[in-house]
């Protein structure tokens, strides 16, 4: 980072650090961290790699690889995510308990850090809702949901107050708020260029805006995450503090290790963690774990009439070879679209695609024509694949690579038909082997350009 910090904010940083304002100013001028999350349905073991103290599946890495060029980026086996993020994890476990079947919503959740850790953390009988309200943000946020390769998640866009209709529905929510982004500067030096007192001070407001409309939402003895990647007061302590004296609510503590360099802020009653880059090896942060204890009716989704169109049985008899525990999850058809989800969640996903702006529900399956099935590219990342009846064909790195530029690929006229494309064993996505060439069926919007 080499442009100067701006001036008020080094002011109010220099009040708010005191004698560690300078090893602050220091860090905030080396190279970030660099860290990823494995994702445990695509990965048999972890490697050998310096682990994340407050989670499971978070490690560092000695230096920043080229991701774009790692096949296995693409596959979904891991999510680049700063470390201090992680921290929700450990937040979430001690005071959630994941066994119980749970609606969470992430609520502004692009491009999906968070909702890939939510999706590893809740169990399969549990419904993750990720919504996030800019168009072209929710496009990133269901790319990177649908290489996840969970089925139990709806991918929404909507404003927070559009879930005013789902008083006490969430167990949990997690508001990553938009914010004045100073924990960022050393990563994006445009968040150093966006920032002004003003910018803090709008961010705040909306901050606040954001919670009330999202509250109904929140079943009671519900767990809201807060959390900003800013350092400053007003958008954190002061918006806690907001959150105290509107609503009867308990902030909860959770443990941490002073080797982890997290620093714990009890304050009235109101309670959060804050991640310095001097203190902690991750970006800034900041998050509070709020119960609510207020009482609130509780909207049931009433099991509606099914109006989803349903393949044919012709169709079907295909399909259930491909997903595994096809008999638990829903097909459903739309022109010539299959997609499926879990059984269990048929009157919810009704629901959200009746009253919300769907992005995607559960995971495309395959495209109809002429009662032939062509495989959808969600289906070779999902975790419900049934690889075993798909031929497959295992490419080396520099194949893998041309595959994922959607390059066409040449054929020795063997292994004829729709197969799947893996790098070290790992699902690419499908190809069509045709005598003479390769179709190669990778989705062109999500293709990699980097050469
Ligand atoms: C800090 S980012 C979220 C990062 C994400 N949770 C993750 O871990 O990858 C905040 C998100 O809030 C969205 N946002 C902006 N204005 C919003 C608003 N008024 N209400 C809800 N979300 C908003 C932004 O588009 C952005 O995607």
């Amino acid at each position: 980072m080499s442009d100067t910090l701006p001036a008020a904010f080094a002011q109010t940083m220099q009040q708010q650090l005191g004698s560690n304002w300078k090893q602050f100013a220091e860090a905030i001028q080396k190279p970030s961290p660099i860290s990823i999350r494995f994702n445990p349905s695509k990965i048999e073991s972890v490697p050998n790699l310096k682990p994340i103290p407050w989670t499971s599946l978070g490690f560092y890495l000695s230096e920043r690889p080229l991701f774009t060029l790692d096949p296995l980026f693409h596959a979904g086996t891991y999510y680049v995510q700063e470390a201090s993020s992680m921290f929700i994890e450990h937040a979430l476990k001690k005071n959630v308990d994941f066994q119980k079947r749970l609606n969470v919503l992430d609520l502004c959740a692009a491009p999906g850090g968070k909702s890939t850790l939510l999706a590893s953390l809740i169990n399969e009988n549990s419904l993750l809702i990720s919504n996030e309200v800019i168009r072209s943000r929710a496009s990133i946020l269901a790319e990177n949901l649908q290489k996840w390769g969970n089925d139990n998640i709806v991918v929404t866009n909507n404003d927070p107050e559009d879930f005013q209709t789902l008083n006490g529905f969430f167990d949990v929510i997690v508001v990553d708020a938009p914010c004045s982004g100073e924990g960022l500067f050393r990563k994006d030096p445009d968040a150093m260029k966006e920032w002004s007192e003003e910018n803090v001070d709008l961010c705040s407001k909306r901050q606040r805006r954001i919670v009330a409309d999202i509250w109904p939402a929140l079943k009671q003895d519900g767990i809201l995450i807060y959390s900003t990647c800013t350092y400053n007061r007003l958008e954190n302590e002061e918006n806690l503090q907001w959150i105290k004296n509107e609503h009867d609510v308990e902030f909860l503590a959770v443990d941490t290790d002073s080797s982890w360099g997290v620093q714990e802020i009890i304050e009235d009653k109101v309670k959060g963690y804050r991640f310095y880059p001097h203190k902690v090896a991750g970006e800034g942060f900041f998050m509070s774990i709020i119960r609510k204890k207020e009482s609130e009716d509780t909207t049931k989704i009433k099991a509606s009439k099914n109006t989803f169109g349903t393949p044919t049985k012709k169709v079907m008899d295909s399909l259930v070879k491909w997903i595994r525990h096809a008999e638990e999850k829903q097909f459903i058809q739309r022109d010539e679209l299959i997609q499926f989800f879990p059984k269990a969640f048929t009157d919810e996903i009704a629901f959200f695609s009746k009253n919300f702006k769907l992005v995607i529900a559960g995971t495309f399956t395959a495209n109809v024509k002429q009662e032939k099935l062509i495989p959808e590219h969600a289906l070779a990342m999902s975790n419900a694949l049934n690889g075993d009846h798909f031929g497959k064909i295992d490419m080396p790195l520099d194949q893998a690579l041309k595959y994922l530029r959607k390059e066409t690929l040449p054929s020795d006229g063997s292994n004829l038909g729709f197969n799947l494309i893996t790098y070290q064993h790992t699902p690419l996505g499908w190809a069509n082997v045709l005598s003479n060439r390769i179709n190669n069926l990778y989705p062109a919007e999500w293709r990699i350009r980097m050469k």
